[in-house]
Parts: structure tokens; sequence; C-alpha cells
């Protein structure tokens, strides 16, 4: 449904994740509608726009921003436009909900981060959509409730059948890994404070050159260890499991009930989601559904977000920064990181 107080939005990028987006805010969720479309190809700009009533095509990405009959802005660009993208709509003062990573380095996240306090107005949203994940909000609330007891460690596996063929090693931690940076802020709420990325024998199938897999390893400021497994060419299907154990219990997630062995999709017990579409379609709705809402009502708060912030967004990308260098040197390395107070605003 769709009207004139609609919230007129331009997508940026609409590839897999951006065509994705346009999609629900057309057909899923209310409040919004898509008036502009940019894509590097703008092929590819028109393909999608030919699927969305009133929606036109501006081959520029910051006219695309700026344009008159945009209220707001979805980056689904690749990481390394988000920067000039992120600024650009800073400068035309337009809320915009960006896909992760904020940035690919923590020098330009944290200028991104100033930029908006300097503006006094929380205008950019991070797209860490586990947040927005039914089975991660009932496990923060296991742990917030106390039911868990103190939480000590937690286990993650992050499985992906096949990634793009621009991908490298680096993008393995600071595409994918970085989804758990975010998870371990989310649900310890605290600071992770190194970083070591080990290096297993790689996958000999995956016909690429990449370290995959990959083992990182967290500390947080309270002690707590944190261990993923991310494993993104495993030419099968999309499997993100989640594990925190406490000192009165432990509980997990994204384990498909009654699964013993995993192959292919559907092959045993339940089912195995093909990708992160369709495993998190539900938590982008709800992520994107509550972002319209936050906008809509921002004037009156100055508040343009509802969930993950530019300060998210930067404090993962310091955590990743020192992943990739863990990456390379196999050592553990300490994350280095502003203290938020210093940014007033922030
Ligand atoms: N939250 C999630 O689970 C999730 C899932 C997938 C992707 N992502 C993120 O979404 C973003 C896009 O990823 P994707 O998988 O859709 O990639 P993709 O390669 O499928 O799509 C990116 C699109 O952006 C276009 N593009 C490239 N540079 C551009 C520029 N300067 N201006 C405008 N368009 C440009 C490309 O032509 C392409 O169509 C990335 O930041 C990625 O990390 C998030
Ligand atoms: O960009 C994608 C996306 O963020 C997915 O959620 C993640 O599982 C993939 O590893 C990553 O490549």
């Amino acid at each position: 449904m769709s009207d004139n107080t609609d919230l007129r939005i331009a997508v940026l990028g609409v590839g897999m994740m951006g065509a994705d987006h346009v999609a629900r805010i057309t057909d899923r969720i209310s409040g919004a509608r898509v008036t502009v479309i940019n894509d590097y190809l703008t092929e590819k700009a028109e393909q999608v726009a030919a699927t969305v009533p009133g929606a036109r095509v501006v081959a520029d990405p910051l006219e695309a921003i700026a344009a008159d009959d945009v209220d707001a802005v979805v980056l689904a660009t690749p990481g390394p436009t988000h920067e000039k993208q992120l600024l650009a709509c800073l400068e035309a003062g337009k809320p915009v909900m960006c896909e992760k990573p904020l940035t690919t380095d923590a020098a330009t996240s944290l200028e991104i981060v100033k930029r908006e306090a300097e503006l006094g107005r929380k205008l950019i949203q991070v797209g860490f959509m586990r947040r927005f994940d039914a089975e991660y909000e009932q496990l923060k609330a296991a742990i917030v409730g106390g039911e868990l007891g103190q939480p000590l460690v937690m286990h993650c596996a992050h499985r992906n059948p096949a990634v793009p063929p621009y991908f490298d090693s680096a993008m393995i931690v600071k595409d994918s890994i970085v989804h758990e940076v975010d998870v371990t802020r989310f649900l310890f709420a605290e600071e992770i404070i190194s970083v070591q990325v080990i290096r297993p024998t790689a996958n000999s199938l995956s016909g690429t050159d990449l370290q995959d897999p990959q083992i990182a390893i967290f500390t947080t400021e309270t002690g707590r260890h944190v261990d993923v497994e991310a494993f993104v060419t495993t030419g099968l299907a999309y499997e993100v499991r989640t594990e925190v154990v406490g000192e009165l219990g432990s509980a997990m997630i994204g384990l498909d009930v009654g699964l013993v062995r995993k192959t292919r999709p559907g092959v045993w017990g339940g089912t195995i989601t093909p990708d992160f579409r369709v495993r998190f379609g539900a938590a982008y709705d709800a992520e994107i559904q509550r972002w319209v809402h936050a906008v809509r009502s921002g004037a009156e708060t100055g508040n343009y977000v509802d969930g993950p912030g530019a300060w998210d967004g930067y404090a993962a990308a310091a955590v990743c920064e020192a992943g990739v260098r863990s990456l390379e040197t196999g050592e553990r390395v300490t994350v280095d990181m502003v203290d938020r107070a210093s940014i007033p605003g922030a």
C-alpha cells in the first residue's frame, strides 16, 4: 500500500541485497516506496526499476541521494563505496540505512561517526540485521533474563555456500565475521578488545585462492571468549549457528531441530536455508520496517535510527581491522578504538 505520505526512498546498488530491499519496500512493508534506483550498471537499475511502479533511474549515485523526490536512502552498494555515499547522505541531511560494513576501515568509519555527531542528528543505521532476528532476540532475552547465568563463552559457525568472485580473504573478516563482531557486542553489551584469526587448511574444493575457512577468536573487555568458524565456500547451504555458554546453562540458535548431518538443502531432517535472504528474510523485513517508522518520526526526536548506528559500525570496523592484521600474522591483535565519550553526540 502506498500513498502520498509514504517515505520516498532511493536504493543505491541493486545487486543481490539491494534488489531484495527494493522488493521488500515495494511488497512487504508499509509506509515507504522506492522512487529512485541507482546502480553502477544502469541496465541493472533499469531492470529493477521496471518492477516498481513510479520508480525512476538516476545514473549518478550522488544525484540520486540529493534528488528532491528522495527523503531517505538505502545503501546496498559494495563496502568500498559506502564512505563517499554516506558523506553525501550526511551532507544532504538524509537518513540512510547502510548495509554492513559501515566502511572498510576504522579511520573512515570514525570520520563518519564524527560528521554525524557534528550534525546532532542520528541519521545512519547500519544493516546488522541479526539484531532483528527472532532467534537472536530470544538468545538475548535468555542472557538478559539471567537464565544462563553469567555468560562465559560463545561458539559461532558462519557458513555460506559461496561468495562473489571479488571476495578476498580479508573480506571474510570484514564482510562475514563482521556479523559475529556485532552479535558479540549486541549479546554481551561490551566491546571486543583483541582478536586472533587462525588459518586452518584451506578448502581445496573452493576453486578460489581464499584462506577459507578462518577461525576468529575474540576476547571481550570482561574476558569472555568468542570463537567463530567462518567458512564461506562450503558449496552447500547457508548456516549460522550461535551458542552461548553461561554459568547456569547454555543456549544455541540456528540448529535445525532434529538435524544430525548436513549435506545439502533438504537432505536430512529439517531444512537448511540456501542463502541469507531466506534465513534472515523476516529479520530484514523487521529491520527495514522499523527503520521506516524511525525515519518518519525522526523530525520530532532528531533520531532517525531504530537499531545499530554509526558507532556500532565503527566499533565493528575497528575489530575487523585488528582481525585483518591478525589474519596476516597469525598473532593476537589488540583492537584500537577511541573512547566513545571523546566524541560528544556519538
Ligand atoms: N546484511 C546482510 O546479510 C547482507 C547480505 C548481502 C550483502 N550485504 C551487503 O550489501 C552490500 C551489497 O552486497 P551484494 O551482495 O548485494 O553485492 P552485489 O555485488 O550483488 O551488488 C552490488 C551492486 O552495487 C552496484 N555498484 C557497485 N558500485 C556502485 C556504486 N559506486 N554506485 C552504485 N552502485 C554500485 C553493482 O553494480 C551491483 O549491482 C554490501 O555492503 C554487502 O556487504 C549484506
Ligand atoms: O555479505 C554477506 C552477508 O553479510 C551475509 O549475511 C553473510 O553471511 C555473508 O558471509 C556475507 O558475504
